[in-house]
């Protein structure tokens, strides 16, 4: 199919992307663009099938089975600015023969950065020492003061050794860490970034003092994370999560910071977004960010035109370079 000599294909942009972004979609394309920010409703994504030829959503657009069935006929691709599709059914997508992409490798170094953030802020007590230091209640000081746990050069975990956790990887290698990784399956030596690989995630655990989840969210990871799992890493482990909140027992979570069996936690991502879990605000040794692993000015506009790229290429009658 090709579009190029008819009028324009009209795309619904579900939320505010970069204004670079914006400025191209406007361009090539008859466009409407949620300038209000929220996140489209089910009612809305069901009618957009009937008036658009494609969608940009992004992850906080759910379609799901039931939505999917709904469906009219017009909508042809659902390009996703997200490289994470779990709030997209695959099968019920594909099985109406709608195209879906993502955006992978461009927000690859923006969320290992974040992961490394919440990794050095989890361990180092970011969270508690600013708010002590802001309240006015730092007036004292003392050698067994905010006493954290030292990052470099020590064993790092990851599970999901894809574009992300490599990227995280490799940044973990300038803090020299021993990195250890379990994967779907072992990566060729040149990809690992010198990572020993585990056969099964409960050994992984055992040698890992930091443990960071880079996999993405399908029905085989949920819960992945389980009390059983955490009782498995060393005392004192710290655990970061910049992947999916369905990937963690978040009650399993909390018994493992009560008992000390964590020394800490940096989250990104929460099983219920927007707002997080409430049970996690009496914790101190939590550092919780609003899902921003790829919130940089340069990813965003990377993110919102590989969306682009992908619509053009659909709408040239090629196969998008990102077509799940
Ligand atoms: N917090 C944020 O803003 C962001 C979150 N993400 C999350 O990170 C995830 C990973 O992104 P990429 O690295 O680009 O994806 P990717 O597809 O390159 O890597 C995922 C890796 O996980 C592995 N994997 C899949 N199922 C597994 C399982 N059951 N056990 C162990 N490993 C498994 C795959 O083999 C692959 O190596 C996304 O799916 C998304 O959920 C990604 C970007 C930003
Ligand atoms: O969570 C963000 C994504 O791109 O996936």
């Amino acid at each position: 199919m090709c579009f190029q000599k008819m009028s324009k294909p009209r795309i619904w942009v579900t939320r505010r992307l970069s204004d670079a972004t914006l400025e191209r979609a406007a361009r090539d394309y008859e466009v409407v663009i949620n300038y209000e920010d929220r996140p489209g409703t089910a009612e809305e994504i069901i009618a957009a099938s009937a008036a658009f030829d494609g969608i940009i959503p992004c992850h906080s657009e759910h379609f799901s089975a039931e939505v999917v069935a709904q469906f009219s006929d017009r909508l042809k691709i659902v390009a996703n600015h997200s490289v994470g599709v779990d709030h997209c059914d695959l099968p019920a997508l594909k099985s109406r023969g709608i195209v879906v992409t993502n955006t992978p490798d461009v927000l690859s170094d923006a969320t290992a950065e974040l992961a490394m953030l919440l990794m050095l802020g989890a361990a180092r007590h970011a969270v508690a020492g600013d708010r002590i230091v802001r309240s006015g209640a730092w007036d004292s000081w003392s050698p067994a003061f905010m006493v954290g746990k030292q990052v470099t050069g020590a064993r790092l975990g990851i599970i999901g050794m894809g574009r992300v956790g490599r990227a995280f990887a490799a940044k973990a290698r300038g803090f020299d860490m021993e990195l250890h990784y379990f994967n779907r399956s072992p990566l060729a030596e040149e990809l690992t970034q010198g990572a020993v690989y585990h056969d099964t995630v409960e050994s992984l655990l055992g040698v890992s003092d930091f443990l960071s989840l880079h996999c993405p969210a399908t029905p085989e990871t949920n819960g992945l994370m389980s009390a059983e799992r955490f009782a498995l890493m060393p005392a004192g482990a710290v655990f970061v999560n910049t992947a999916r909140g369905a990937l963690v027992d978040e009650a399993a979570l909390i018994g493992a910071l009560d008992s000390g069996q964590l020394s800490a936690a940096g989250l990104d991502c929460f099983q219920v977004e927007p707002g997080g879990n409430p049970a996690f605000s009496r914790f101190d040794n939590i550092f919780m960010l609003p899902h921003i692993g790829s919130a940089t000015g340069q990813t965003r506009d990377a993110m919102g035109f590989r969306a682009l790229d992908n619509l053009d290429a659909f709408f040239a009658g090629k196969a998008p370079g990102d077509q799940l």
